[in-house]
């Protein structure tokens, strides 16, 4: 086992409304990230994916709020720090978020290079600007991105060119954990291929050490990630290697899911594709039982009532099911 970097445990966060309503957008979610592993974050809109993204960076700000659990960055709890020092300390230099759509986030009035000296003056005031000019060229060279970005305005670039820019601006101070929402999603295949291989040279050439990826496409997370966690109502339902997630689910929402997806992989293709009826829960009021029990087909009248815990499956992964691995298998006609 490598170098655990992110370890969260039985994390809470909730959103306090105008109206004061809470909303339970992120329970009892735990997870570890070792050195040099990707995790694929996947669910449907609303399942809490960004929020949980936001939570773990320690940035609680209105409407966001903790509620409990722990949060360790390379062994420092980010849940005991105050915000601005989460801002001063950790955001860039031990973990990274690229929001979604952050290429549109681009102040249209600054140069690359005075958005790059913003971020790297935040945190190391001794360095000059040749010195960050330097910095910055080589790390564009680097990511086989042109320098020539750097003296040029966010108006300038094509989509896929400031998408690019802004992933290697947000990881120039190397951080330990880079979050990355949806960084492709609005772009063309074209342009998705090079923020993909942009995102995996980060972790091979060591810039980032791990790296937690959100989206809704699903085969881009299993070519992309070593595993995936499948988020349903603000819960994981299930977490694991990403190919046995994809081929195997034992969560009969992460069932659902992989059906309704094609994998370009042989044999796969002619999969029947099925969408899982129903919606999910409002956060303001969950479900008493299982979250899921109302869409589920294989769903017991005890789900409705007892909150299954998470199981550690026999090939190591976790799923949240009152249902045993024999009694899946038998229902699913595949499994150990
Ligand atoms: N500012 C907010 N105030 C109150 N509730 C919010 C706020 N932002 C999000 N929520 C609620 O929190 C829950 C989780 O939302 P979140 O945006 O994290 O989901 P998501 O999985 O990232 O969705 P998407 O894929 O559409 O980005 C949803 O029920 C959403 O309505």
């Amino acid at each position: 086992m490598g170098k655990i970097i992110l370890e969260v445990k039985d994390l809470k966060t909730k959103y306090v409304t105008r109206f004061h309503e809470d909303v339970y957008a992120v329970d009892s979610v735990s997870l570890t990230l070792e050195e040099g592993k990707s995790l694929g974050i996947a669910g449907e809109s609303g399942c809490g994916k960004s929020t949980l993204a936001l939570s773990l960076m320690g940035y609680y700000f209105p409407p966001l709020h903790y509620i409990s659990g722990s949060i360790l960055i390379d062994g420092v709890d980010v849940t005991s720090m105050k915000p601005d020092d989460v801002r001063k300390k950790i955001l860039g230099t031990e973990i990274s978020y690229i929001p979604q759509a952050a290429m549109n986030a681009l102040n249209p009035t600054q140069k690359i290079i005075d958005f790059l000296w913003d971020v790297v003056h935040t945190h190391n005031k001794s360095m000059s600007r040749s010195e960050v000019r330097e910095m910055a060229k080589e790390r564009f060279q680097a990511l086989g991105l042109p320098t020539e970005v750097l003296d040029k305005y966010a108006v300038e670039l094509s989509g896929g060119m400031k998408q690019r820019t802004v992933i290697a601006v947000s990881t120039i101070l190397n951080p330990k954990v880079l979050i990355a929402d949806e960084p492709s999603s609005a772009l063309d295949v074209t342009s998705q291929k090079m923020v993909i291989k942009m995102i995996r040279e980060l972790m091979d050439k060591g810039y980032i050490k791990s790296m937690i990826f959100i989206t809704h496409e699903l085969p881009l997370l299993y070519n992309v990630t070593d595993d995936i966690m499948v988020m349903y109502a603000g819960q994981i339902v299930e977490i694991g290697n990403a190919r046995e997630i994809v081929f195997y689910p034992k969560h009969p929402y992460a069932k659902g899911l992989m059906e309704s997806i094609i994998v370009p992989e042989s044999g796969i293709k002619s999969k029947k594709l099925t969408a899982i009826p129903g919606a999910p829960p409002n956060l303001k009021h969950p479900p008493e039982g299982c979250r899921f029990a109302e869409r589920c087909c294989y769903a017991k009248p005890e789900c409705r009532i007892i909150k299954p815990n998470m199981i550690k499956a026999a090939s190591g992964r976790y799923y949240r099911c009152l249902m045993k691995e024999d009694e899946l298998k038998e229902a699913y006609g595949y499994g150990e």
